[in-house]
């Protein structure tokens, strides 16, 4: 938080990391489990300033509204849809403010501004959707000052809340890594998730992973598109659907205990499973021929590969260690693809943050009452 002057005119910052999913993804949407991290490399940062009117201020590149001409408008609409991070914005304060009314969390009625900025990748499948959603959330947590009031496990839920707002299909793997921090592996097991309206979630020690890899492309994919169908099929109580989920909840578990026996060929094991589990789900058509090459070129050198999220960028692991990295990087140059190694974030939570976890039920706040699972499904770009 930076001091600015007098305390009316703090101007307050915060940070979210683009998350990795280990393993699990998207079992997450479906009550599975998931493994997941933050990364150093990519964030969104959003700021929030006191003002006299309420702004959301839109980003010069990111909410782009002045074009070269029609035909640079037609591209930017095709490439990257209609919306950037200004409705995750507003819907973000919307959401805030129903919960805290529907708790009885005062808010005091002072105005701001909230501004952002991102180098996540664009809808790669780095989260940067959350990430924006997530910032926000934080700045308001410290602008009205109760942090101390909203438990660090209901949080996520909130920030999916935002999302589902807006109709884009999401799961909770996302705001629960960025919330947290870290490597974190989550349970979201229905008892728990219709009981509580989240998971158990456990923060893991980022010194048990071995290194990794980041691979991306320009190549911009709808995160709430590449769902609905696979959705649609679990919500018609596909078998195959809901088998498959099963089955990559089950990458998770085996996958913690693989961590913390520092087993990594087991690991290598279970990310190739999972992305062969999600190409069978969704098919090569929704994953995209761009980000299956991206997989594939990965493994054609022996690494392990998947995707980090619903698309646009794959977690690489290369069992026989830094020669392999070489070759893996050789063959992504080639194949135009970026590639980065990750740098892991530790937790990001705050003492007051820790304190909402350890003082159960200590208010008798409730958890949202908006249900995961009863939102529309749209398909909003
Ligand atoms: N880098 C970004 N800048 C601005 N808005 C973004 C960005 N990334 C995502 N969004 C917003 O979030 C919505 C959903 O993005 P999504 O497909 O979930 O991407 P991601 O995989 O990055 O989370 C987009 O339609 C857009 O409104
Ligand atoms: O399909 C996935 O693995 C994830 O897709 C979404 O994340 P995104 O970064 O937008 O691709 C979704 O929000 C996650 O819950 C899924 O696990
Ligand atoms: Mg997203």
């Amino acid at each position: 938080m930076e001091q600015n002057g007098s305390s009316s005119a703090v101007v307050i910052e915060h940070k979210a990391y683009a998350r990795i999913g280990l393993l699990g993804n998207p079992s997450d949407v479906y009550y599975g489990r998931a493994v997941s991290l933050t990364v150093e490399n990519f964030w969104a940062c959003v700021r929030l300033e006191p003002s006299s009117d309420l702004l959301i201020l839109p980003h010069p590149t990111h909410d782009l509204v002045q074009f070269t001409s029609l035909s640079h408008l037609v591209k930017r609409l095709e490439n990257e849809g209609y919306y950037g991070g200004v409705r995750l914005l507003m819907a973000t304060c919307k959401v805030f403010t129903s919960y805290c009314k529907e708790q009885g969390i005062h808010l005091h009625s002072k105005n701001f501004s909230l501004s952002y900025d991102t180098n996540i990748p664009r809808q790669t499948g780095l989260s940067g959707s959350s990430a924006i959603a997530c910032a926000a959330f934080s700045c308001l947590l410290d602008f009205y000052n109760v942090r101390e009031k909203i438990d660090v496990k209901i949080r996520p839920q909130l920030i999916l809340n935002a999302e589902k707002e807006l109709g884009i299909v999401a799961g909770l793997q996302d705001r629960v890594a960025q919330v947290y921090g870290g490597l974190v592996y989550m349970d979201f097991n229905k008892t728990s998730m219709n009981k509580n309206g989240y998971g158990n979630y456990t923060q893991l020690d980022t010194s048990l992973l071995p290194p990794l890899h980041l691979i991306y492309a320009e190549n911009p994919s709808d995160s709430g598109k590449v769902h609905s169908a696979v959705r649609q099929r679990w919500l018609d109580g596909d078998k195959f659907i809901i088998s498959s989920m099963e089955e990559v909840a089950n990458l998770a578990l085996e996958g913690k205990t693989a961590l913390l026996e520092k087993d990594y060929a087991k690991l290598a094991t279970l990310m190739n499973q999972n992305f062969d589990l999600r190409r069978r789900m969704f098919g090569d058509a929704a994953l995209g021929a761009v980000n299956i090459e991206m997989v594939e070129v990965a493994r054609r050198v022996g690494a392990a590969a998947k995707f980090t999220g619903s698309g646009g960028a794959v977690v690489a692991f290369c069992p026989d260690g830094p020669l392999q990295v070489e070759v893996l990087t050789d063959a992504c140059k080639k194949a135009g693809f970026t590639v980065v190694p990750v740098k892991v974030v530790a937790s990001v939570l705050n003492e007051i943050d820790v304190r909402t976890l350890v003082m159960k039920n200590w208010s008798g706040l409730q958890t949202p009452k908006t249900n995961l699972f009863a939102l529309p499904v749209e398909n909003v770009r």
